[in-house]
């Protein structure tokens, strides 16, 4: 049987609720917390500046609170994205095709909500159509949007699994993601060499072993030359 379909996470910039002191009932636990402004997100850089021991006055680092904003804007850009609207096109003149439609090796670079160290790595995602196909591109663009957020790797591989499962309503869904978490590899544990494997399997990949075997097998099975 098929997995039940789970309502994706719709992508929206999400608010945070913040604590509010109880003397303050008017502010309840509802508040917002606003998006800061370019010159308080700047302020902000200058006191990492300052925590890393460094002087944000010296010539060198006076533009770096500008520049790392704006890095922010690119690390960060998944917010802006609505996954579920980034798969609203598909195509329905497929003759019929209902074969797995793979995308592997999707380059994924995310950053983990823990200590905002990068992930980076790679995806595969797949579907077993079901009378429509969607855009290639799409697929990468979902992975992209749930990518350029602050997540762990689980999250992001349910959110990418969920997002197709419900959009497209395939007979399946498959993602695997291999990524290496920089805060293993350069602070805490200093572990290199050591990537996480997650994975989602739903609806014939779940529950049909030589669906998910012939997944397996041609995301491990040789490359090409990679030229397009
Ligand atoms: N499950 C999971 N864990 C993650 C992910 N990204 C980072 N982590 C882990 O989150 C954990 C946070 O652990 P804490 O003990 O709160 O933080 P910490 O003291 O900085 O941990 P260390 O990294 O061991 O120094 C660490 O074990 C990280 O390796 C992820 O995507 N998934
Ligand atoms: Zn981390």
């Amino acid at each position: 049987m098929a997995a039940a379909p789970v309502r994706a996470d719709p992508g929206r910039t999400p608010t945070v609720n913040i604590h509010t002191p109880a003397s303050d009932p008017a502010a309840d636990e509802t508040a917002t917390l606003a998006r800061p402004t370019q010159a308080e997100a700047e302020e902000a850089v200058r006191t990492l500046l300052r925590w890393a021991g460094d002087d944000p006055r010296r010539e060198g680092l006076l533009d770096t609170p500008k520049r790392v904003a704006s890095a922010y804007r690119e690390w960060f850009c998944g917010y802006e994205d609505d996954p579920v609207e980034l798969l609203a096109r598909s195509f329905e003149e497929v003759e019929g095709y209902d074969e797995m439609v793979v995308l592997r090796d999707i380059r994924l670079e995310s950053m983990c909500e823990h200590h905002m160290c990068p992930i980076i790595g790679k995806a595969h995602v797949a579907y077993l159509p079901n009378g429509r196909v969607v855009g290639i591109s799409k697929l990468a663009r979902v992975v992209e949007a749930y990518g350029k957020r602050l997540q762990i790797q689980e999250k992001m591989t349910a959110q990418i699994a969920n997002t197709l499962l419900d959009v497209l309503q395939p007979k399946g869904v498959a993602v695997v993601i291999e990524a290496v978490h920089q805060c293993m590899t350069t602070r805490g544990v200093h572990k290199s060499g050591v990537s996480m494997v997650t994975s989602r399997m739903l609806g014939a990949f779940r529950d049909d072993p030589s669906t998910r075997r012939e997944f397996m097998s041609i995301i491990q099975g040789p490359r090409g030359s990679g030229e397009g």
